[in-house]
């Protein structure tokens, strides 16, 4: 029979370089089966930490990106009409609580409060799903876990989690890591040498320093290993920098400026 998770096992080890306690955390929080949340910038390795412990773990992984579209039904399932008449189908949620499979709701904020609600009931002692429309009350798999990040920068009133969804989770705060070990990052996931890596970062750092200051979020470790990738694939530095860090981080010419000034001290 046909293994329905092999589709979501990470067979391979994703890279992870770890910077603090956040492995040891997590398997705590795995072997108590509290829900995870991982709170940080965009692109600062909130997913591959996910895939990186789905493999430690060997659970299979199910990652849903959130959007503002997103319907309950979308993560719990619906019927469908097909030839044979109706069928149900498992939406993610529902599937990884019923397998056995870790959850990844990835920017959970952005799904509408009333979907964000259907997740109550499996993030607390009762671990059940109603699957009202299907009248079946889902008692999760002993190994199910969900694990949903939020951007705690682009909250507003308007959009944030009700204190009720928030305490229903462990957090753990992700931020940009020491600038060694952000170089190392760099120069293994872009495939470049100790020093260009260096200097991207220092770059990246300069950047951070203007958040607040006209720009709303600083460079992530993922734009540097773009402008890395770029450095690798032939691009000179600069050009590399300005398409990968300084014009995708921007518009207002003021910043542009200053962020072409920190690329031309480090290229
Ligand atoms: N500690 C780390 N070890 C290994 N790779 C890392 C680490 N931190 C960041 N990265 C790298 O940063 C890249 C971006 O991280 P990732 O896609 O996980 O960000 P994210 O926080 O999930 O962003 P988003 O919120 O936009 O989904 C990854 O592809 C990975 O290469």
């Amino acid at each position: 029979m046909k293994d329905v998770l092999e589709d979501f096992r990470v067979s391979e080890a994703p890279y992870w370089r770890e910077t603090g306690d956040e492995i040891t955390l997590f398997t705590a929080a795995w072997d108590a089966r509290i829900p995870v949340m991982l709170k940080g910038p965009t692109g600062c390795g909130k997913t591959r930490f996910v895939e990186h412990m789905a493999w430690k773990l060997g659970r299979p992984l199910v990652t849903v990106a959130c959007n503002e579209d997103m319907t309950a039904s979308d993560l719990i399932g619906r019927y469908l009409l097909d030839v044979d008449g109706t069928r149900w189908q498992d939406g993610p949620l529902t599937f990884a609580a019923r397998h056995g499979a870790i959850c990844y709701l990835d920017e959970v904020v952005e799904a509408r409060q009333d979907t964000t609600v259907a997740i109550h009931p499996l993030t607390d002692d009762r671990r059940v799903l109603p699957l009202e429309k299907k009248g079946e009350l889902l008692k999760a798999h002993d190994d199910f876990l969900i694990v949903i990040s939020y951007n705690p920068g682009y909250q507003s009133l308007m959009k944030d989690l009700k204190q009720s969804t928030k305490q229903r989770f462990g957090a753990m705060d992700f931020t940009w890591p020491g600038p060694d070990v952000e170089a190392e990052i760099v120069a293994h996931e872009a495939g470049v040498d100790a020093d260009t890596a260096q200097r991207l970062v220092e770059i990246g750092a300069r950047s951070r320093n203007l958040k607040g200051h006209g720009l709303d979020e600083g460079v992530s470790t993922r734009m540097l290993i773009h402008a890395g990738r770029l450095i690798k694939g032939g691009i000179a530095p600069k050009a590399a920098c300005s398409m990968a860090l300084v014009h995708s981080i921007t518009d207002d010419p003021d910043m542009r400026d200053a962020l072409d000034a920190a690329v031309s001290t480090w290229f």
